[in-house]
């Protein structure tokens, strides 16, 4: 089953429940592709000696791992963490996390700065790029236990938003914008006209 990822609806109120637009508008993933997302499935059970999951850290440098459990028993500073995490943000690096146990919610703003909502469950990894305004929030089941990754020593500052001068949201911005893109897809001989 691939990663579900839909439009919000900006007027439902609850962070935690799907906020599907009417009808529905589900999101492609070439559509995350485009703004630099990227997701595997993986089969969690296997996490300490899985050779797809050694791969993927291999080859994209990703060195440093860790366990989070979000939930109110075993998360310090529950209430104010949570806060944090639904709060829109970006970071320097890449934010890379890998769903083990339970679900939620990674909201993105595509190009037209509209809320995407990704679906992570078990099984599911995720790369955000650098400088993508993104947050998360816990779904109705309430408890999600993430691996994360990095390159090298872990920096997990938010800057939230407004970054438009931060330099990893100005790289963001250029390389994932429309124009930058339809030049890279334009064909030479087309552009000399
Ligand atoms: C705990 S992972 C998800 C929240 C987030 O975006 C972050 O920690 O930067
Ligand atoms: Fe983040």
């Amino acid at each position: 089953m691939a990663i579900e990822a839909w439009y919000i609806d900006e007027s439902a109120a609850d962070k935690n429940l799907p906020r599907h637009r009417n009808p529905p508008e589900f999101v492609s993933m070439s559509k995350l592709l485009e703004l630099g997302v990227l997701n595997w499935r993986l089969n969690p059970k296997i996490y300490e000696n899985d050779e797809d999951l050694r791969n993927i850290r291999e080859s994209r440098g990703y060195n440093y791992m860790d366990i989070l459990n979000i939930c109110p028993e075993k998360l310090e500073n529950y209430e104010e963490k949570v806060k944090n995490f639904y709060t829109e943000h970006i970071h320097d690096n890449e934010e890379i996390r890998y769903c083990l146990e339970g679900s939620g919610y990674f909201d993105v703003r595509d190009k037209d700065d509209r809320w995407i909502r990704i679906w992570i469950r078990e099984g599911d990894m995720i790369v955000l790029p650098a400088g993508i305004y993104h947050r998360l929030a816990l779904d109705t089941g309430n408890y999600l236990q993430l691996m994360r990754l990095f390159i090298g020593e872990p920096v997990w500052t938010p800057f939230n938003r407004p970054q438009e001068e931060h330099p990893a949201r100005k790289a963001y911005v250029q390389n994932f914008t429309e124009e930058t893109q339809e030049s890279i897809r334009m064909p030479a001989a087309l552009e000399a006209h």
